[in-house]
């Protein structure tokens, strides 16, 4: 009698239990239910509000972005919201499952009533991979319908302006790049050598011939840098600035400064774009068709510091541009003769480091890198290795590796031979060795030069880029440098040559000497 009583007391106990668990069940999924509907309306708001946004910005990037991110987090929320579904379905609550079943179905026949057309997946941009997750998810019942995805909800007006807007932003002038040269019966003929769909140089295609540039779409949008506290400068940007915007109906960029000091001279300057935060400039290559240097050599410098992979054509202006209209009516035209100044990539390596590839944040020098002693009174004394093989030891006051084209600025002053800027090649140049025999070198553009401060220097050393940003290299420390892979394309006035030499001959008055006169002796004197 009291086995039976026994028995059916554990047996009253199990079935309450399962009474319990299956309460329990109920609770969890309407619960879940509910937190669903939630975080449904919850995405459907924000995607709404980000749909608005993105338009009214015409921010191609910012749609991709947002949507990668939002579909990872939406295929994230769901499949934490749908575990513990598909498990309670599992472990086959009948009942349970009816419910939230019926919760479910409850949502997608309002939403399916409404606007969410699911054939629209299969016509998105990103059409495979929805289609793929449709199916994967198709059994759960919920995810055939696209539930997660802001490209599904989307309605069809919205979907064919974003794609208008898209297009928009998308639009940057393309261009292709060909060289001059002399054909069999002695014509100048083009060769096409590189042509990108959106124009960004991304190859240092080495050639030292002319280089030609042709605008296969028409310029839009154009970045002025200006040298700043210049009068002259600034009256100059102001007439371009205008002239640009009126006349040729282009976009105009300027520096954050330079835009304050044109609102504050006409408030009709409103129009002009700038950024707000540095981090914007990264961006920029993406959206200017041409930059526009307003100064001397070192704003060309600034423009090309701006940008640490591709570089828009650059056109220099000095400031007696009187004639700025013509030039940037032919340059906006086109063919335009193109200079394509090779840059160094520079990474300094900690003695700390693992390896080579862990490195700070690497320069990209359009002139040159200088390792000297900096404060020190002592002798530099540098290792350096041109690949894997020994070069020299450094000592001296420092030593430069330059680019052809800042074979004109401080390398030439300590003594460097002035090279062609299309001349591929890395300068080496010591600064004040001291040694009798320390000649300059010029080494192929292909090596990559490591230059160690040794553990028995004396004194640290100091890299400084572009005569700009000092570091500090300790011993132990080491200072790699290579060709990079993204020139920066100049325009020229008339061609490579024609404005080298000009340049040299104007601006450092090379080989200039009074002409001897015509009366004193001769050979026939003799
Ligand atoms: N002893 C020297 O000659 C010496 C010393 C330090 C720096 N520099 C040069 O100055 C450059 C930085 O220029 P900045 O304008 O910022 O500084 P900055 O204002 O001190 O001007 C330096 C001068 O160098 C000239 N210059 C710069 N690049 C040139 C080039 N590629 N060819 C011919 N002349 C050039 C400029 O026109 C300017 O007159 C450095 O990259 C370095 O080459 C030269
Ligand atoms: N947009 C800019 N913002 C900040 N600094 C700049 C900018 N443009 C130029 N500079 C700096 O201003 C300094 C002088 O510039 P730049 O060399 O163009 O003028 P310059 O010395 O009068 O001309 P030149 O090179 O013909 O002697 C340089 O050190 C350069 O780095």
């Amino acid at each position: 009698m009291d086995e039976h009583l026994i028995e059916f007391s554990e047996a009253l106990r199990t079935v309450a239990k399962a009474l319990r668990r299956a309460a329990e069940g109920k609770a969890s999924a309407q619960a879940e239910a509910a937190e669903w509907k939630r975080r449904y309306e919850l995405e459907r708001t924000r995607n709404i509000q980000m749909e608005r946004k993105v338009s009214g910005n015409n921010n191609c990037e910012m749609v991709q972005h947002w949507w990668i991110r939002s579909s990872l987090d939406n295929a994230m929320d769901m499949l934490r919201i749908m575990l513990p579904c598909l498990f309670f379905w599992e472990v086959g609550k009948e009942q349970n499952k009816r419910i939230a079943e019926a919760r479910m179905a409850e949502q997608f026949s309002a939403e399916k009533n409404g606007d969410i057309d699911c054939e629209r997946v299969k016509n998105s941009d990103n059409q495979s991979m929805l289609q793929n997750e449709s199916n994967e998810y198709s059994e759960t019942g919920c995810m055939k319908h696209g539930i997660w995805s802001h490209e599904v909800l989307r309605d069809r007006e919205s979907d064919s302006n974003s794609n208008a807007d898209r297009n928009k932003i998308m639009r940057k002038a393309s261009f292709k790049l060909s060289w001059w040269c002399n054909g069999e019966n002695g014509d100048q003929h083009k060769h096409d050598i590189v042509s990108f769909e959106r124009g960004n140089i991304t190859t240092a295609e080495r050639s030292s011939k002319q280089i030609s540039l042709k605008w296969e779409s028409d310029p839009q949008t154009v970045l002025i840098l200006t040298k700043p506290n210049s009068v002259s400068v600034r009256i100059l940007c102001v007439q371009m600035v205008r002239w640009l915007r009126e006349r040729k109906k282009l976009n105009v960029y300027v520096e954050p400064r330079v835009k304050v000091e044109l609102v504050a001279e006409s408030s009709n300057f409103s129009y002009v774009q700038t950024w707000k935060d540095d981090s914007e400039i990264s961006h920029l290559h993406m959206k200017v068709d041409l930059v526009i240097t307003l100064g001397g050599d070192g704003t060309v410098l600034w423009a090309a510091s701006m940008f640490k992979g591709p570089v828009p054509p650059i056109v220099p202006f000095s400031l007696d541009s009187e004639h700025f209209k013509d030039c940037l009516d032919s340059v906006l035209r086109g063919p335009i003769s193109i200079t394509l100044r090779h840059r160094l990539l520079c990474r300094v390596v900690r003695d700390a480091a693992k390896n080579e590839y862990e490195t700070e944040e690497p320069f990209l020098v359009l002139n040159e890198v200088t390792i000297d002693r900096g404060i020190s009174s002592y002798l530099t004394n540098l290792e350096c290795y041109c690949d894997n093989s020994f070069v020299t030891c450094v000592q001296g006051d420092g030593l430069i590796l330059s680019t052809t084209s800042g074979s004109t600025a401080y390398s030439l002053a300590a003594g460097g031979s002035m090279v062609h800027p299309q001349v591929p090649g890395i300068l080496f140049t010591p600064i004040c060795p001291h040694s009798l025999s320390f000649r300059p070198l010029i080494l192929p553009e292909h090596v990559t030069v490591r230059i160690m401060v040794p553990f028995n220097s004396r004194s640290p050393a100091w890299a400084s880029f572009d005569g700009k940003d000092r570091k500090l290299l300790a011993a132990g420390d080491a200072l790699l440098c290579s060709m990079a892979p993204w020139p920066v394309p100049t325009a020229c006035q008339v061609d490579s040559t024609n404005d080298f030499l000009r340049s040299i001959h104007d601006g450092l008055h090379w080989n200039l000497r009074k002409t001897q006169s015509f009366d004193g002796p001769r050979d026939r004197d003799l």
